[in-house]
Formats: structure tokens, C-alpha cells, sequence
């Protein structure tokens, strides 16, 4: 055993703050025992599931319910659960989580499932990454489904983002069609799009039987309880008193969120270590607030091509300088124009941007609400923003072109900041 003393002085060694930071990471799966106030929403996903103990069809099921209400969590949890039982009985129940923001288009779906449960030493499968067509992605699903399951359980989140729903179709009609022989397919779709359902097209609304199931987002007590149960990712007596009731306020705001409660409090635990301190206070907790929402938002809009961020800062300025908060396609493009013109950068159709707020409304960045016919269509759509304006506007003026606009950048320059 060396002692510190010998190690190389470049690096730590020691974490005065975190006991086991990975309690806080967004895949780590807690036991039921920290799972706070979800016993009844429990109960409904497993009566679904509950068949997948014996071998036998699970009932489909959708989860509605806004971001980091437990959605994922409880499917996990629970199917892990099903796994579980399943095996005492010498039933083989294998699960496919699969997130449809990055998985969306049908091909890439079924190979992802295929490869997941596939196990190649025992089946003599193989599922490549790329090279076949979508039907031939299916065989194999079929066949890895009969050979590696009895019940496949695929979980899919964010089932909205999919581009096309007709896997839904073909997964839930696969035993009756005779695709697969002896298991069975159990689909859990998770969306904080409560309409979703509305947006199948008709051959799957028709043929998709399911359980529909709505989580409500925690108040602060219900935090807080979600927060304590997590405090062994820290040492003893690091937390300041006041870190948890705040943390857990910060986070219901908006709306009671888990996933921002825990984020926040892992990045009020960063800050805290990286400034050398001994304690989490409440002063790194609120900065790890604003952190956490430049983090998200970042998240949201990575992809995002530069004219759609200057879409974006155009609703930004428009929020920031009125006390209005929903502003017409019309008006969001006049402002574009001008920015664009300052940005030197080509200046975009009326009728492409309108296309681009839907689509920033798609991935929620914004709200766009309809006054004519369709969802957020049409020239008289209203949209605004569903973030902090002063956070977007930090996050956006990151971006190397859209820098330009950011009036503070001499100064900060030459302050050395
Ligand atoms: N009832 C709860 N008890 C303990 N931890 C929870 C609870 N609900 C959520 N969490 C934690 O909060 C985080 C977010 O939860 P989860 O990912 O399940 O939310 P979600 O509703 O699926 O959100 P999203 O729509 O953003 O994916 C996870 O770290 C999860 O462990």
C-alpha cells in the first residue's frame, strides 16, 4: 500500500465531499426503499407487467407526466422487479431501455433492441451495426426475441420523439402475427406529452391496446424525502443544514422535479469540492441552480443549427425587453432579421422559420401555441420561451457566431475574465 505522501501530487486522492457520487448519477437505479410516494403508480405498472412473471403477455402501457416526475425510474424499478420473480420460476424476462430522443427512426430502434437482448455466445446471432435493411433488422429482432426470452419488456422514452410509430404496431402485433413462436412483447412508452396517444396514426391507435397511466410532479416535502434518502452520496455532516429544503424548493419552482432536485444538489456538491470547501452551503446551491438550468437548456439545444439559435435569441431579446411572454411568428422574424443582418448571416424565409419554431417546440425548448388550425402552425402561431431568458441568452452567446452579439465581451475581455 502506498501512502498519499508518495503519489503523484498532480492528482487527488481523496473526495473531502462525496462519500459515492454515483447515487446522484441520473442511471443509477435506487432500491425501492429510497423510491419516494410512487406506491400506487408502482402498483398500476406492475399489474400491467404482472403476467411477464409467468411467461405470458404483459398488457402495453403509456406513462405521461412532465420531466423528472419518476417515469423511467418506476419502469426500471418495477421490470427489474418482474426479472426477478420471473427467474424463481425459471422464466427468462429480459428488458430493452430505449431512448427514442437518440434512437428515433424504426431501424435503429429494432436493431437496438435486437442487440440488447441478443446474447451471440448462446444464440449465434449476429446483429450488426449497420449493413441491413429494416425487415432484416426484424428477423433478427424475432429471432433473438424467441431464442434469448420468454417475455421481452421494451421500454421506450421519449416515445414521442420516434419518427414513425409503426414499430409500436409490429411489436404489439408480433405473437398474433406469428412472428415470433414461443415468447411474448410487452411495450412500456413513456412521453411528458400528454396528447401523444392523439398523434398515432390510425392503423396503430386501432390496433395498440394499452394501460394509460399519469404522474403528477412531487411537492417540496416530497423532494426533500427523495433528497435525504440520496445523502450517502455525501460524507457525514457535509451538508449544511439548509441545503436540502432549499435544493428541494429551487427544484419545485416550476414544477416538483426529481431530476433537477438531484442535479442541483450534485452540482452544489462539484462546486463546493472544486473550491476546496469543507461544507455545501447555500450559496453553492444556488449557483449550482443556475448551472444545472445552463446545463439542460445546453442539452436541448446542442444540435441545433446557428440559424436556429438566432431564432432562438430573437424571442430571447423580445422576452427580456417586454413584459409579454408569448410573441407571433411575425414578430419573432422581424427580430430575427435584424440579427441576422448583424451576424452577417443569410437571411431565412418567413415560412422556414415558422418551420424551425416548431421544431424547437418539439424538442421543448418553446411552447408554440395555435390560434388558427394545427399544433403551433401557421403564421399566427405564438410561441415562447420555456426557460429563464438570462440563462438561454448565456447559453446561446456560447455559441463561436452569436458571440458577436454578447455587448459585455470587450469589457470582459479586457477584465482578464
Ligand atoms: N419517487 C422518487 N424517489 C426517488 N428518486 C426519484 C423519484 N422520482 C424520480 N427520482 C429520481 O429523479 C431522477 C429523474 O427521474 P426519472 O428519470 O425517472 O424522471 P422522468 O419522469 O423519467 O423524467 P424525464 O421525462 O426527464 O426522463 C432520477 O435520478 C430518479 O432516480
Amino acid at each position: 500500500m502506498s501512502s498519499n505522501d508518495d503519489r503523484d501530487p498532480l492528482f487527488r486522492y481523496d473526495d473531502p465531499i462525496f462519500a459515492d457520487e454515483r447515487l446522484l448519477e441520473i442511471t443509477h437505479l435506487p432500491g425501492p426503499d429510497r423510491i419516494v410516494g410512487r406506491d400506487e403508480q408502482m402498483q398500476r405498472v406492475a399489474d400491467a407487467l404482472n403476467p411477464a412473471v409467468f411467461g405470458s403477455e404483459p398488457n402495453h402501457l403509456f406513462i405521461f407526466g412532465k420531466t423528472g416526475t419518476g417515469k423511467s425510474l418506476i419502469s426500471r424499478s418495477v421490470t427489474q422487479r418482474v426479472i426477478t420473480e420471473a427467474e424463481r420460476d425459471g422464466v427468462t424476462v429480459k428488458y430493452a431501455f430505449i431512448d427514442c430522443g437518440e434512437q428515433n427512426t424504426e431501424a435503429s430502434v429494432v436493431k437496438t433492441i435486437a442487440q440488447i437482448i441478443n446474447e451471440p455466445d448462446n444464440s449465434g446471432i449476429t446483429v450488426p451495426d449497420r449493413g441491413l435493411g429494416t425487415g432484416d433488422y426484424y428477423k433478427r429482432l424475432w429471432q433473438t426475441i424467441d431464442h434469448c426470452t420468454d417475455v421481452t419488456i421494451v421500454i421506450l422514452d421519449e416515445i414521442d420523439m420516434l419518427e414513425d410509430d409503426e414499430i409500436l404496431r409490429k411489436l404489439s402485433r408480433a405473437g398474433e402475427n406469428r412472428r415470433i413462436s414461443d415468447a411474448a412483447i410487452g411495450i412500456v412508452g413513456i412521453s411528458n406529452k400528454i396528447d401523444f396517444p392523439d398523434h398515432l396514426s390510425e392503423r396503430v391507435k386501432s390496433s395498440l391496446s394499452r394501460d394509460e397511466l399519469v404522474f403528477s410532479p412531487y411537492d417540496a416535502n416530497q423532494l426533500i424525502e427523495i433528497l435525504e434518502k440520496r445523502q450517502d452520496a455525501f460524507h457525514d455532516s457535509v451538508l449544511e443544514d439548509d441545503v436540502i429544503p432549499l435544493t428541494s424548493a429551487l427544484a419545485a419552482q416550476e414544477h416538483g422535479d426529481a431530476r433537477k432536485a438531484i442535479d442541483i444538489l450534485r452540482n452544489a456538491g462539484r462546486l463546493a469540492k472544486k473550491q476546496n470547501d469543507a461544507r455545501v452551503t447555500a450559496e453553492n446551491v444556488r449557483e449550482a441552480k443556475e448551472k444545472t438550468e445552463a446545463d439542460r437548456f445546453n442539452e436541448l439545444i446542442e444540435g441545433s443549427p446557428q440559424q436556429a439559435k438566432a431564432i432562438l435569441y430573437a424571442l430571447t431579446v423580445l422576452t427580456q425587453n417586454s413584459s409579454q411572454k408569448e410573441f407571433p411568428t411575425k414578430i419573432i422574424y422581424n427580430q430575427y432579421k435584424e440579427l441576422a443582418r448583424r451576424l452577417d448571416f443569410d437571411i431565412l424565409s418567413e415560412r422556414r422559420v415558422q418551420e424551425i419554431l416548431q421544431e424547437q417546440n418539439f424538442l421543448n425548448v418553446i411552447q408554440s401555441e395555435r390560434t388558427g388550425r394545427g399544433r403551433g402552425r401557421g403564421a399566427h402561431a405564438k410561441h415562447r420561451l420555456l426557460e429563464n431568458p438570462s440563462i438561454v441568452e448565456k447559453v446561446l452567446l456560447r455559441d463561436s457566431r452569436l458571440a458577436l452579439l454578447d455587448e459585455n465581451a470587450d469589457t470582459e475581455t479586457s477584465s482578464g475574465r
